[in-house]
């Protein structure tokens, strides 16, 4: 982390702002609201530690529902490793005070009224390589409002920190002050769109910006403002947003091809490996804010990068015109198993011991297509199930079909992209460790079998996967009304794509059944061999028949985006449902739970104790905005393991 020191000049602040920035970040953002680490301002730095993410989580609980922002502040204030940071900033009350401003920002996220939240887009991945964030509207926000909590500071940036920053992502030109400078707080997650639908004002001076909407934004969009007319190269021909994606302009249009210039690649690698070119340029915002934010270097300057043009160009374009293009996922290049799997399939057999419910949680999460990541539990109940008491609100079953099978086949796939054709089947192996079953065409095959990782193992396991050419899967299950039936590939470069995913390890339907069922204690299920709480015929189990596994609950939560698909699978045949991000999905009754909830839900229900409830939709009220207690005995939180 940067020393802290007493200012010396007007940019002072540039420094000493960007490092509360990342430490804020961290503690308040990475640490228990995201779940990918969001960009920071120094990347190589390490902020000090902060506190545990319960400790945050609990002030959260204690004032953020109760609307009591000043509380809220004086109690993070309070906190011990907070008292220990700010201790040294004590001899500069200014510092103090922007820290507790900056602060006052990314805790004000946290307010349930928020008309926003932070999300993550696949959109730049082609340049970046990694999810970015964006900013979705929870609400709808009528034109010329001022977006409640969604502020930041502008400062100007010292030269200290022009030479220091390698990141050219919240560096902004100032017309008005004739210089760069760095745009922090929850503001700089605020991407650039060619036909935005906010913009930046200044607010009361001192840099402060907040962000009105220029038309009517509806819930679930992005919520975006226009950076510059050049800042992704000249007259933003490098702009990756959805509007040059639908006028098939900036990076998706013909002109950049026949343009000799930058890429916006060039520019970031440039930025990186040290290189120089111009600077800022015009901007669309208001004349009392004529800032534009302009991509460059350390320096200040933008640079050419030292890659070879041709080839990056090459890259860019292969990444445009191959049919994987629009996949946001690097096409994995190496087809060798990863390493986990090497236990996978292979130790898989029947749980025999049913002891206790099991706390210690297996998750595995997925990046869906909305960016969302969601993660999937499964509680191996070891002990008589009756012990579990079930709240009455998750008494409500889903109606059980007992028709016979369709004969959808276990990970039949049910979606025609690459990234959306799977099917998983959960299993959970004599080791504990969880497997996603997926299949292909006729075979099925065991996509992943991880173990909870520490951090920094599934760190070193990311670069070795990625080194070998291996990536986050294509998965997306997001979308539940298919047909079933539909198992057609886009291409054959989508299925040559899949393959490379699903070709690792292939397994028998036998062994998906073992691995999934074997985990059952079938003596519990009642005497008329029926599931006790929804009475499926469990002659399914031998009948081939297709199998659905209650209960699953079907309660909305507050995002439209977390549906959820399961296949849980038996000698091959299988059937998938789905949920709407339900937030408990369990089986007490067979000594097994499925929990699936989306993170972004879990989150809110760590924090508050409770789910967010339903966003507003087009029309429709929120039915209950009150707080929804689900923070009885029962609740678990997850424990997220971002495991790529
Ligand atoms: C101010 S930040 C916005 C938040 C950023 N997405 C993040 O993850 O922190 C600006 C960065 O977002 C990305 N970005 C935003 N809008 C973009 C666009 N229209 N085209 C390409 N990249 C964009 C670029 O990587 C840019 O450097």
């Amino acid at each position: 982390m940067t020393q802290l020191q007493a200012p010396n000049g007007a940019a002072f602040l540039s420094t000493h702002l960007s490092t509360f920035d990342d430490y804020l970040t961290v503690i308040l953002i990475d640490a228990l609201y995201f779940w990918i680490p969001v960009h920071k301002v120094h990347p190589g730095s390490r902020p000090p530690r902060g506190p545990s993410p319960a400790t945050i989580t609990s002030l959260l609980r204690a004032h953020a529902c109760d609307s009591s922002p000043t509380a809220l502040l004086s109690a993070f204030l309070g906190l011990p490793s907070i008292k220990s940071f700010l201790a040294g900033l004590s001899h500069t009350p200014r510092l103090r005070h922007e820290f507790e401003a900056h602060a006052r920002r990314y805790l004000a996220m946290y307010a349930p009224t928020v008309p926003f939240e932070l999300g993550t887009t696949e959109r730049y991945r082609a340049v970046s390589r990694r999810s970015e964030t964006c900013i979705l509207a929870r609400r709808p926000i009528p034109a010329g409002t001022t977006i409640q909590h969604l502020s930041g500071k502008m400062v100007a940036l010292s030269s200290q920190d022009e030479t220091g920053l390698k990141r050219d992502f919240s560096i902004i030109y100032s017309h008005r002050l004739g210089e760069s400078c760095l745009m922090l707080g929850p503001c700089r997650f605020v991407n650039h769109d060619c036909d935005p639908n906010a913009r930046f004002i200044a607010q009361g001076g001192h840099g402060v910006v907040a962000v009105v909407a220029i038309r009517k934004i509806e819930v679930r969009e992005e919520i975006t403002v226009s950076y510059a007319d050049n800042y992704f190269g000249k007259k933003n021909r490098e702009c990756m947003c959805a509007t040059c994606e639908r006028r098939g302009k900036g990076f998706f249009g013909p002109s950049r091809r026949a343009q000799s210039s930058k890429t916006m690649w060039e520019l970031r690698s440039a930025s990186e490996s040290g290189a120089t070119s111009e600077s800022g340029s015009e901007t669309e915002l208001d004349s009392d804010f004529r800032d534009s934010i302009c991509s460059e270097d350390e320096n200040g300057i933008r640079r050419h990068g030292t890659r070879s043009r041709k080839r990056q160009r090459r890259e860019m374009l292969e990444l445009r015109d191959t049919p994987t293009s629009m996949s946001p996922y690097p096409t994995p290049t190496s087809a060798s198993p990863h390493p986990s799997l090497s236990r996978s399939l292979l130790s898989l057999s029947p749980q025999k011991e049913p002891i206790k419910i099991e706390d210690d949680i297996r998750n595995f999460g997925h990046t869906f297509e909305d960016g969302c990541r969601r993660s999937q539990r499964i509680l191996t109940a070891r002990a008589p199930v009756k012990s579990v008491t079930v709240p009455n609100d998750r008494r409500k079953l889903t109606p059980v079909s007992t028709e016979p099978a369709k004969k959808p086949d276990i990970g039949e796939p049910v979606r025609r992209s690459p990234r959306k054709n799977v099917q998983i089947a959960i299993a959970q192996n004599a080791a504990g460790s969880v497997n996603q079953i997926v299949r292909r065409g006729q075979q099925p095959v065991c996509m992943i079998a991880q173990k909870s990782q520490t951090r920094t193992q599934r760190r070193k396991q990311d670069l070795a996967d990625r080194r070998r050419g291996l990536s986050t899967p294509p998965l997306s299950v997001s979308e539940s009304n298919d047909d079933p039936s539909d198992t057609e590939w886009d291409s054959d470069a989508d299925a040559e794509l899949y393959d490379t995913w699903t070709n690792r390890i292939q397994a028998s339907p036998d062994l998906i059944y073992n691995a999934f069922w074997g985990t059952l204690e079938r003596d519990n299920v009642s005497a008329n061999g029926k599931f006790p709480r929804n009475q499926q015929d469990l002659s399914a189990l031998e009948d081939n028949r297709d199998i659905i596994v209650p209960p699953f609950q079907t309660r909305k939560c507050a995002n439209k985006n977390c549906q959820a698909r399961f296949l849980l699978a038996r000698g091959g045949r299988g059937r998938s449902l789905e949920t709407a991000c339900a937030e408990y999905v369990r089986r007490y009754d067979l000594k097994l739970a499925v929990q699936v909830v989306c993170v972004k839900c879990n989150r809110h229900a760590g924090i508050y104790g409770f789910q967010w409830p339903e966003v507003e939709t087009l029309g429709a009220k929120v039915a209950d905005e009150s707080a929804e207690d689900y923070n009885h005995e029962e609740h678990v939180p997850v424990e997220f393991v971002n495991l790529w």
